[in-house]
């Protein structure tokens, strides 16, 4: 059997802050398949970005990797030789973030930091680099891209940035490209078509997506699975029909009772969407048995002193709640 294209296996990140070590995220385990679509999703401080960060060795201190395996292609990542794990990093997985203006680099010319990932990355003369930059920058629309590879980051509007750094991210033709809130910081109609080129150029190429978003919404639209994060932990994971259909974790429905719906009061702004009351704990106030206890209309007294198991839901799905639906 071909081993899934990247595995994380009971995953646990830990903050040290000098005195004492506490697990920012734990137990968390998901695996995606070549060319698959998974998004991650919860709210501000699940968890989700750190464990992207842990993905592609990146976790600087305070935090670190405490437990757990991570696979690409069945091979632990963290026993590679760093050569061979740089190299994993900067060809095979690739990553976008929120704000291109921090991955682009302000004094240097688009064009040249594109070209730079092939001259690098793939041992292609400055002359041969620079005509792939175009093709590339064609490749995500930008409009004239002979011209626009001379522009300077702070000359391109947030969406044209967000193209760039799409096109620098699929310059070698990764295996996996991880998207970490790629359009939160664009108006609505970029938004739409920046997740469009995003999902029809990895489809094109047999890219995998880890999608990482608040918004189920939009995760949902793009990937075939969704795991919901809350608290540092995976509470459910489902396929993204399921998730609408018939989602298990009263954390996932509150997620879903807050999206807007077409053609609702919401939805047209007259009224205010359900949010779902009280926030996300900090690391250091996780609440003993269930983290969504306080917050949960359906917490009994098992929820607050035991933490869920995993429930298995069907063929491909799971849920971690006493009382799920
Ligand atoms: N460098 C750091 N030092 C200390 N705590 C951190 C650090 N980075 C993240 N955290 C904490 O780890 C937790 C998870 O953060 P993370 O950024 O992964 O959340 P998230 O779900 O991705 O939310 P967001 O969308 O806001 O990034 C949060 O409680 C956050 O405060």
């Amino acid at each position: 059997m071909t081993p899934p294209l990247i595995e994380v296996e009971n995953l646990r990140i830990d903050l040290d802050n000098g005195s004492s070590r506490v697990a920012a995220v734990e137990g968390v385990s998901f695996r995606i398949d070549r060319g698959e679509t998974f998004g991650l999703v919860g709210e501000s401080g699940c968890g989700k970005s750190i464990s992207a960060l842990a993905l592609i060795g990146l976790l600087r201190r305070p935090l670190s990797i405490g437990a757990g395996a991570i696979r690409f292609e069945g091979r632990e990542i963290q026993g590679l030789p760093a050569a061979e794990q740089r190299a994993l990093r900067g060809n095979r997985i690739a990553m976008i973030f929120q704000e291109p203006m921090t991955a682009l680099n302000p004094v240097s010319p688009v064009g040249r930091q594109i070209a730079e990932m092939f001259v690098l990355h793939q041992g292609k003369s400055w002359r041969e680099a620079n005509q792939l930059a175009v093709e590339a920058l064609a490749s995500v629309r930008v409009p004239a891209p002979e011209r626009r590879v001379k522009d300077y980051p702070h000359q391109l509007s947030g969406g044209m940035r967000q193209r760039v750094m799409i096109a620098v991210a699929l310059a070698c033709g990764p295996d996996l490209l991880i998207a970490d809130e790629p359009t939160t910081a664009l108006d609505v109609t970029v938004q739409a078509e920046i997740i469009e080129l995003m999902r029809n150029l990895c489809a094109e190429r047999g890219t995998a997506i880890l999608m990482i978003s608040h918004d189920l919404g939009l995760v949902a639209n793009l990937c075939r699975r969704v795991a919901v994060m809350y608290a540092g932990r995976i509470v459910e994971e489902r396929g993204s029909d399921d998730v609408f259909r018939a989602c298990a974790h009263p954390y996932t429905q509150g997620l879903v009772d807050a999206l807007p719906r077409l053609g609702t009061r919401a939805a047209l702004g007259r009224s205010r969407l359900r949010e779902i009351a009280g926030v996300v704990p900090a690391i250091a106030d996780f609440p003993a048995g269930c983290r969504f206890n306080p917050r949960c209309a359906r917490a009994t007294d098992i929820c607050r002193t035991t933490a869920p198991e995993m429930t298995l839901l069907g063929q491909d799905g799971f849920v971690r709640c006493h009382h799920h639906a």
